[in-house]
Formats: structure tokens, C-alpha cells, sequence
């Protein structure tokens, strides 16, 4: 797949996505990544054109940017604790809309905010529409980790899990990315696929652990866009 044909996937799930999901008066999470940018142009679009009133709650620094860029309104989890959608993007969509997401480091806030939403709708490229997880996205599960504490952490998950987990590095910077809640991320390339649920409660258990990119049950629908400007749509099951 080109680059173009790539862009022009995302930009695709992301405009049907905020075609179908986002209503007057809703307050919406706004996910982190390359994808989600062209669902926030899409709801400014929206906003402006038929006037709309949405609260949008940023999942990142970068979300927050978005919002304030496209003169949307800013809110917090404070005033909104509970969110009527969360659009964000993902690196692999498994068959059951298990999802990783991290490859940006922004999963923790991405988590929270969709645990506080009614509907968590993903935004991807036809490339991570995949029957099992680690077919395309080969880096492995994110999973943010309390700085003092990531070298336990990563001899603890490749003790219980197998696989490799490395300290995720920064490269414009020296030493590691440094989230924006102030913690590293590792990233852990598992070898085979599992029970998704339970290796997400056993790197969650983990001391040290804050979050991890494995989003488990949280996705109700999943939006694919082909070059073409095709899209797919997945619907969580139950
Ligand atoms: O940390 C980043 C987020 O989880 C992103 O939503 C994810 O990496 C997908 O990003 P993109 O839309 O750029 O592929």
C-alpha cells in the first residue's frame, strides 16, 4: 500500500466515523495519532457547518493542540466525566476489536477517556484490519511503566509472558520517550497471540505498571479505509 493510499484510508474512516457517530450536544473523546487528525477536521467541518455543540476531551498533548487549533471547545474530565464518544485512532484491530494502541505513547489517557465513554469508535487504514494481533504491527504491545521501576517491570514480562520487552528510546532526544504523564513506555513483542484479557491483567498486576496498550472489550465499532476511500465497518459482538 502507498503512502498516499494509506492517508487517503485514514482520512476516509475518519470522516465516516464522525459522519455516523458524532451529535449535537455530545461530549466527545478525542483520540491521539496521525488518523484521528482527520476526524477532528472533519467535526470542525461539522461544527461549522451545522452548527453543532460539542465539548471534545483531549486523550494527549497532541489531542489537546487539535482541539485548540480548530477552535473547538476544551473540556476536561472534571467538568465531562462521562463522554457520549471517543474517536481514536489504533495500531491492530484484531478480529474481536481487540486493539493495541501506544505506538505514539499516549495510551493511558486514551484508556481512561474511552472507559468514560459510551461507545469507543476506531479510525484505522485498511493495514490494521487483522485476524490476530502482531500480523502487521510488529512492535509489540505498548505499556507504560513508572520510570524507577521499568527494568523489574521488563524482566517480570518476559519471565511471565515470554517474547522480548525493551525500554522504548526517544529519537530527538537521549534516553527514553517520556510520556505525558511523565513515564516511560515499554514495548513488548509477545510470540505468540493469547487470551488477550487475561495477559492484560497480568501486565496490569505488575508493580510498576500504570497502563497497557492492550484495549480489551472497549471498542464497539471499528472503521477500515482502503486507498479507494472505500471504508469497512466492524461491529464489537454482544
Ligand atoms: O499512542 C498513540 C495512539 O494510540 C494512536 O491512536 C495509535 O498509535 C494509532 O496512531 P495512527 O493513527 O497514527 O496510526
Amino acid at each position: 500500500m502507498s503512502m498516499d493510499g494509506i492517508q487517503a484510508g485514514k482520512k476516509a474512516a475518519a470522516i465516516e466515523a464522525v459522519n455516523n457517530h458524532i451529535k449535537d450536544n455530545y461530549i466527545v473523546g478525542i483520540g491521539s495519532g496521525t488518523t484521528v487528525v482527520s476526524a477532528v477536521d472533519r467535526i470542525a467541518e461539522r461544527v461549522k457547518e451545522e452548527k453543532l455543540k460539542l465539548v471534545c476531551i483531549p486523550t494527549s498533548f497532541q489531542a489537546k493542540q487539535l482541539i485548540i487549533d480548530n477552535n473547538l471547545v476544551l473540556g476536561t474530565l472534571e467538568q465531562y466525566p462521562e463522554l457520549d464518544v471517543a474517536i481514536d485512532g489504533a495500531d491492530e484491530v484484531d478480529i474481536d476489536l481487540v486493539c493495541i494502541k501506544g505506538g505514539g505513547g499516549c495510551l493511558t489517557q486514551e484508556k481512561i477517556i474511552a472507559g468514560c465513554a459510551r461507545e469507543l469508535i476506531l479510525i484505522a487504514d485498511a493495514r490494521k484490519d487483522v485476524e490476530t494481533l502482531g500480523t502487521t504491527w510488529t512492535k509489540g504491545v505498548p505499556i507504560e511503566v513508572v520510570g524507577m521501576a521499568y527494568k523489574p517491570v521488563l524482566l517480570q514480562i518476559m519471565k511471565t509472558l515470554g517474547g522480548t520487552a525493551q525500554l522504548r528510546m526517544a529519537s530527538k532526544k537521549m534516553g527514553p520517550v517520556v510520556t505525558d504523564n511523565g513515564n516511560f513506555i515499554i514495548d513488548w513483542i509477545f510470540d505468540k497471540p493469547g487470551n488477550w484479557k487475561d495477559i492484560n491483567t497480568t501486565l496490569q498486576l505488575i508493580p510498576g505498571v500504570v497502563e497497557t496498550g492492550l484495549f480489551v472489550n472497549m471498542a464497539k465499532y471499528a472503521y477500515f479505509g482502503q486507498p479507494d476511500g472505500s471504508v469497512g465497518v466492524k461491529h464489537a459482538q454482544g
